[in-house]
């Protein structure tokens, strides 16, 4: 387990770096921060440390070569700035990190690497070759063609997800700020830093707002969120300020800079990690044998009809168990309607979906790509 005193420790290290960080204020790369990083990592792969580097800033640098002065509204433009973008990404650091004698990769990844298990257990195996040949892995979301119901979303999550897929020792999360403060500091100049955070409690989680410009995603509530997956799978997490020149070299000398999240001691076994993915289950539901049957052997969807109880208060989007009627979990999965309206559809055929709800999202209420059997 990493504290402050023995970060220097770390070996297989992930740092994720944010569009506020990697970009001015005119939405134009800083060419000089990036510089600065891909020196100071490539120094620590030289020293033998293993570097995976997340980087978001692929819309960003889309926006600007195509002269985009405000973030594109659609999703299909959103795709195309960061079709453009990641190019331009990958080719600035594929020159920089050259420069320093340093081999990197593209990998780019959905939630669909990671929900799926097949697909997690390759990205791992991926990841894990890359580092044993000395390479350096340059992390995005694959935004280009990440549909909604299949997104990550944001580079905090995406960034402990990797963390955790690759046993890895300590996550570094630069941004425009210093760590996380009590309050968002942009707004509240009174606020302080935390420089340690050993329980994610709920007022904790109600500290982080949203993002502090209009080129960032997340806020500091996708990295509080990101902080709970780094802790649960026995990652040691800092949040500090990759405007702060040399500062991953700080954190590793265990200076004071930043906001720590220890891991808790006892890592999660891979399996029990892929499952956290889908974060906290939210809720239940039980099925028929019927539909037991599909979905153990006959590698079905859930479908609204195997439907006979829901328990708790899921929304679309949230993990939820699905049960036998005898109680047994049989697997868990994202669900595509909230606990409200799959109480109003269960047992009834899909045809009938839009007549009760008024809408049809989806055929399925879990689908099967997004479902993990458990027996
Ligand atoms: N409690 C908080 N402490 C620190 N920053 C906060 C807090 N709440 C909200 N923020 C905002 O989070 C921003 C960092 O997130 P974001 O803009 O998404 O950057 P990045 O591109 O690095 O992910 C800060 O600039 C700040 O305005
Ligand atoms: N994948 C997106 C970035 C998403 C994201 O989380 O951005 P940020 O809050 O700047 O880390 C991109 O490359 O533009």
């Amino acid at each position: 387990m990493l504290t402050r005193k023995n970060l220097a420790d770390a070996k297989r290290i992930v740092v994720k770096v944010g569009t506020s960080t990697l970009t001015h204020a005119t939405g134009k790369l800083n060419l000089l921060r990036i510089e600065k990083l891909a020196r100071e990592l490539s120094d620590l792969a030289n020293q033998g440390k293993q570097i995976i580097l997340v980087t978001s800033g692929a819309v960003g640098a889309g926006m600007d070569r195509l002269g985009l002065k405000e973030k594109p509204k659609t999703i299909p433009e959103k795709q195309a700035a960061a079709a453009v973008g990641q190019g331009i990404l990958l080719h600035i650091y594929e020159k920089m990190f050259g420069e320093y004698g340093q081999i990197v990769a593209q990998v780019l990844l959905t939630r669909a690497d990671s929900v799926n298990r097949k697909r997690y257990t390759n990205s791992r195996n991926t990841l894990i070759a890359l580092l044993n040949q000395g390479v350096i892995p340059i992390i995005n979301e694959n935004d280009a063609v990440a549909i909604d119901e299949l997104k990550i979303g944001d580079n905090d999550t995406l960034s402990a997800m990797v963390a955790s897929i690759i046993d890895a020792d300590l996550l570094i999360i630069l941004s425009d700020v210093e760590g996380v403060y009590t309050a968002n500091p942009q707004t509240e100049p009174n606020a302080t830093l935390l420089s340690e955070i050993t329980d994610i409690t709920p007022d904790i989680e109600e500290l982080a707002g949203g993002p502090g410009t209009l080129r960032g995603t997340g806020g500091m509530y996708t990295k509080i969120q990101a902080a709970k997956i780094a802790v649960n799978s026995g990652v040691t997490m800092v949040i500090a300020s990759g405007g702060r020149d040399g500062v991953v070299r700080e954190v590793l000398q265990g200076n004071k800079v930043g906001t720590i999240f220890i891991s808790k001691e006892n890592r999660l076994q891979i399996r029990k990690r892929w499952l956290a993915f889908g974060v906290t289950v939210s809720g239940r539901v039980t099925v028929d044998k019927g539909c037991e049957q599909a979905l153990l052997t006959g590698g079905s969807s859930l479908l609204a009809a195997g439907i006979v109880e829901v328990e708790g208060d899921f929304e679309l989007g949230n993990t939820v168990s699905i049960v036998s009627g005898s109680g047994r979990e049989l697997a868990r999965g994202i669900t595509n309607y909230s606990a409200e309206d799959v109480k109003k559809i269960m047992g009834v055929h899909t045809n009938e979906i839009s007549d009760i709800l008024g809408f049809k999202t989806y055929d399925e209420v879990v689908h099967r790509d997004n479902m993990v059997l458990l027996v």
